[in-house]
């Protein structure tokens, strides 16, 4: 499309026809690219081509907010500490100081005897300050990294010069070092190296890794005529023996790396099951989380995590005193190979402890949505299928549901074999037998620790549900107790 524009000086051109400040346009004749700021006046007439309508930001938010999904847990980030700060050149007081001929070789003496010196007698000069630091660590307060796909390069501060010139003296101070710069991230993210090895798994609340180091700051340098040089060589190692050596009064730059967040939600327990089963409703029910709740599959996008409290016995891994949990969005039959919103959030379940499976009792087989969802845990990670968990049968206010409870309980209860407390040599999966685990039936594994009828959305069977999930929580301390933390780990 074609326009008439007027450049008015250096550039700057004004639109003839009325567009948005901040358009971008390439104009053939400047062979570049023009954003317009402002509406200028007069000169020459230019014809440019539209090259970008939109602002490519808003492009990009906009698809986040649509597909936060597939953000919210990766992102890649670019770091670059702070440089160090310069060091300065500095006289000796005898070349400046008219009235130093007027003073006694004593004077002088003490004079120079009253600087700092180091161990080794040679003086200490005040250096530059050091750059910040960049540190990433883990912050309770986070549930995403969605923020990271509007910012994704963080540049640190320098550090400060020596505020300093002329004159050597006893007051000088060394530059000021720069504070580190600390980049927080949701409670679970694992920190990678672009494409390398993994720096930190940032489990815990505090949780620090230093990812790019600020530059040492600059050295100062004694400058002083030739015929000095050799007896303040001798005096300190920073006297400068030519120019080549100013060299070292510039701070060293600080490191820049880039690196990869992947975030694993940490959680106590996971909430699994498919669309619509009533997980978000379990949660806003035992949590004061707030999770989107609709009767359309899929309302859940990402983790929602809400916190159990009032019972401190249950010592949750990460947090204090309280239980997390996760509701995770719902599964569908192929989900492991991608199928819904995909495998994305099965991975998700790698640090829960138990799992609370939410089946819709009023649906129209709800063992075979049951198995549907062990199946594709079992397909994305066998490792899922040995964890302690209990069976919550929702929607059970619905009249279908009701009149075939006792047969839907019984039918769930004995899928599985003996129980989870039996199976802790089954726990000690190492990864050679990963294949052969998968292909073992869902009968091979655990049967549930309780099945439990609810209506959530009337609030029935909420205590229950509690009651069970805390005893099963418990079960979970007494296997990392029975085990060892190592081996526990291998469930997670
Ligand atoms: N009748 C009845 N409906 C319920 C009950 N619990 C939840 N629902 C309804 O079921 C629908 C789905 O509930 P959600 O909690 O969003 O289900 P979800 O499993 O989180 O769904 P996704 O986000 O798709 O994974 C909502 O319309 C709820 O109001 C219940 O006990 N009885």
């Amino acid at each position: 499309m074609a326009f008439t524009l007027y450049p008015v000086s250096l550039g700057l051109v004004q639109l003839r026809k009325e567009v948005p400040l901040g358009s971008l346009y390439y104009s053939p004749a400047l062979s570049s690219s023009i954003s317009v700021r402002k509406r200028l006046s007069k000169t020459l007439v230019i014809t440019c081509r539209i090259t970008k309508s939109r602002d490519s930001t808003s492009i990009k938010q906009a698809s986040l907010m649509k597909e936060a999904h597939k953000y919210f847990d990766h992102a890649m980030i670019t770091v670059r500490a702070g440089d160090g700060g310069h060091g300065a050149v500095l006289t000796m007081p005898s070349q400046t100081d008219s009235s130093s001929k007027s003073q006694t070789k004593d004077k002088k003496k003490k004079n120079f005897t009253s600087f700092k010196r180091d161990s080794d007698g040679s003086l200490i000069l005040p250096i530059g300050g050091h750059g910040s630091d960049v540190i990433i660590y883990a912050d309770e307060t986070l549930d995403s990294l969605l923020e990271f796909h509007n910012k994704n390069r963080f540049c640190a501060k320098r550090g400060g010069n020596v505020d300093a010139m002329g004159t050597i003296n006893s007051q000088m101070r060394d530059g000021i070092a720069a504070p580190a710069l600390r980049i927080p991230v949701p409670v679970g993210t694992v920190v990678k190296r672009k494409k390398g090895k993994v720096l930190a798994d940032l489990a815990s609340p505090g949780d620090e890794i230093l990812v790019a180091r600020g530059g040492q700051g600059g050295i100062s340098l004694l400058e002083m005529p030739e015929r000095q040089r050799k007896r303040m060589t001798a005096l300190s190692t920073n006297a400068m023996r030519d120019p080549s050596d100013k060299v070292l009064l510039l701070g060293q730059p600080g490191e820049e790396i880039s690196v990869e967040l992947i975030l694993r939600v940490v959680a106590d327990v996971g909430l699994v099951g498919l669309p619509n089963a009533g997980k978000s409703t379990l949660l806003a029910s035992l949590t004061l989380a707030k999770p989107d709740i609709a009767d359309y599959p899929f309302t859940t996008l990402m983790p929602n995590l809400g916190r159990l409290n009032g019972d401190p016995a249950l010592g949750a891994l990460q947090f204090s005193s309280e239980a997390t949990m996760a509701d995770l969005p719902g599964l569908i039959e192929g989900a492991h190979l991608g199928k819904g919103l995909g495998r994305n959030f099965l991975r998700h379940l790698r640090r829960t402890r138990l799992l609370v499976h939410v089946v819709d009792a009023a649906a129209m087989d709800p063992v075979k949505d049951y198995r549907t969802v062990r199946e594709e845990l079992r397909m994305y990670n066998p490792n899922y299928l040995e964890r302690p968990y209990i069976v919550v049968l929702n929607k059970i206010d619905v009249t279908e549901a009701y009149e075939r409870l006792q047969s839907l309980i019984q039918e769930i209860s004995s899928i599985g074999c003996s129980e989870y407390t039996d199976s802790s040599e089954d726990v000690r999966i190492e990864n050679s037998e990963y294949e052969e685990n998968k292909e073992k039936e869902l009968e091979d594994y655990p049967r549930p620790l309780a099945v439990v009828a609810a209506s959530l959305l009337n609030r029935v069977g909420i205590d229950e549900m509690l009651k069970e999930i805390r005893a099963g929580l418990r079960k979970c301390t007494d296997m990392t107790k029975l085990l060892g933390p190592e081996m526990a780990l291998t469930l997670q």
